[in-house]
């Protein structure tokens, strides 16, 4: 296999390495269909259709007097409540009263508010004229029966899901949720049911691989636990063959280094192909992507370091990027930034994008500022907890000093 000359001598650029990485992932093809109630969060496979219209009358915006016609002074001929129609048509100068939603009666064409208007036995007197169509809610006007509402690759939010069964739609027909096989690999690590009296020198718990479950468990992915690996290549070996033949990507943690005991990349060599090793990104330099190809079809695979500071930030800005493209979302997700006044000195060397982990508020002037969240050690768990924000550094930076101007990336989903 042939890997990139560029990759074996210097390290590749993050946002290279993202838009590789969204080439090279194909979106998921298979579909199911849902009750809407069970699809939030799901991409739509084909686009969703209004079954009425809506608004599906016309209908009042507030609670007042239905009036047919101009002036001042009307009758009250009767009621219109939501839910309980009034059934005849207005003569000019008649009104019926009316609460928010109800349907306007035939002959009526304005509203007004009861605020405005004083009731005196059968007769409304308004305060001052009503204008033609005022508090008005017309049919159709937010979308018509038979419209297209919602389209294919909308990954469906709360708004759609209102939208949806606003507009009758009661099943839809979304992509089927992407299956990710998670494994850790290193002899040092014992499942977190161990007890803590039984570890030896050197052990440590298996948390990267609860985190990331964690993490994919927010994105509603299905997760397929294979637990930690030795670092022993033929256990590996079947682990990746398991992996591979059980979900649309692999994720393991650890063994991408330089290391003896790291074989990762040896194994992933020898069932598929490497594609993509060594980024200037801090934490995560080691981060692996490659293939694992199975009798049909393909299996992506996305090898973090063990570090886990690393293997979380690897996840969120290289991993997640192609999980949305591959679960058909790539352009509904928006990954906001902004700008902070640093609290404290940075020490940084120049070389790789570096994301540290800070505290940002706004200060009692309104300035948004941004803190450290303590020392950077890609072992360090207790400041990335203590964190909500990336301090984003560019790759040629060096040393930041209190009082600059620095990029922020406030946590979402699922770092939040
Ligand atoms: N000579 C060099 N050594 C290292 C380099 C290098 O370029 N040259 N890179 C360093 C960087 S950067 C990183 S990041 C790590 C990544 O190493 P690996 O991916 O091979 O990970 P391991 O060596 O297996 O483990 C690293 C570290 O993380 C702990 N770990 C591993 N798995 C887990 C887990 N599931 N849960 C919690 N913690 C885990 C492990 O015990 C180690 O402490 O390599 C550097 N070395
Ligand atoms: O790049 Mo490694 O992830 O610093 O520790």
């Amino acid at each position: 296999m042939t890997i990139d000359p560029r990759l074996q001598s210097g390290l590749l650029p993050v946002e290279q390495a993202r838009a590789q990485l969204l080439e090279s992932v194909t979106p998921l093809r298979q579909t199911e269909t849902l009750p809407l109630e069970q699809a939030c969060g799901r991409v739509l496979a084909e686009p969703a259709d209004a079954q009425v219209d809506l608004p599906p009358c016309d209908n009042s915006a507030m609670d007042g007097y239905a009036l047919c016609g101009e002036g001042r002074q009307f009758t009250l001929v009767g009621k219109s409540l939501a839910g309980h129609p009034h059934s005849g048509n207005l003569q000019p100068g008649q009104c019926v009263r009316i609460t928010t939603g109800a349907a306007l009666p035939g002959g009526a064409d304005r509203v007004v508010m009861q605020e405005n208007a004083d009731l005196d036995g059968e007769t409304v007197l308004l305060q001052k004229e009503a204008r033609i169509g005022e508090h008005i809610r017309r049919r159709g006007e937010d979308v018509g029966s038979g419209e297209q509402i919602v389209p294919a690759g909308r990954r469906l939010k709360v708004a759609d899901i209102a939208l949806l069964a606003a507009a009758g739609v009661s099943r839809v027909t979304v992509l089927r949720r992407l299956r990710a096989a998670l494994l850790s690999v290193g002899d040092e690590l014992k499942p977190l049911e161990t007890p803590a009296a039984e570890l030896g020198t050197g052990d440590i718990y298996d948390s990267n691989r609860i985190a990331l479950k964690a993490a994919l468990g927010e994105l509603d992915i299905e997760v397929v636990d294979l637990g930690c690996q030795p670092d022993d290549p033929g256990q590996i070996r079947a682990a990746f063959e398991k992996a591979r033949d059980s979900a649309d990507i692999v994720i393991t943690s650890g063994g991408v280094s330089v290391g003896e005991a790291d074989y990762t990349r040896d194994v992933l060599e020898e069932l598929g192909q490497l594609e993509m090793w060594r980024l200037a990104i801090k934490p995560g330099k080691p981060f692996t992507f490659g293939r694992l190809p199975r009798t049909e079809g393909v299996s992506y695979f996305f090898g973090l370091p063990g570090n886990p500071v690393s293997a979380l930030v690897t996840l969120y800005q290289l991993v997640l990027p192609a999980l949305e493209k591959l679960r058909g979302a790539g352009d509904d997700v928006v990954r906001f930034r902004g700008r902070a006044r640093l609290l404290n000195p940075i020490r940084k060397s120049p070389g790789r994008l570096d994301f540290q982990r800070g505290y940002t508020y706004r200060d009692g002037d309104g300035l948004q500022v941004v803190e450290t969240a303590g020392i950077q050690g890609s072992h360090i768990l207790s400041g990335f907890s203590r964190a909500n924000c990336f301090i984003v550094l560019p790759r040629e930076s060096g040393n930041c000093d209190t009082g600059d101007w620095v990029t922020i990336e406030p946590f979402q989903k699922p770092l939040t």
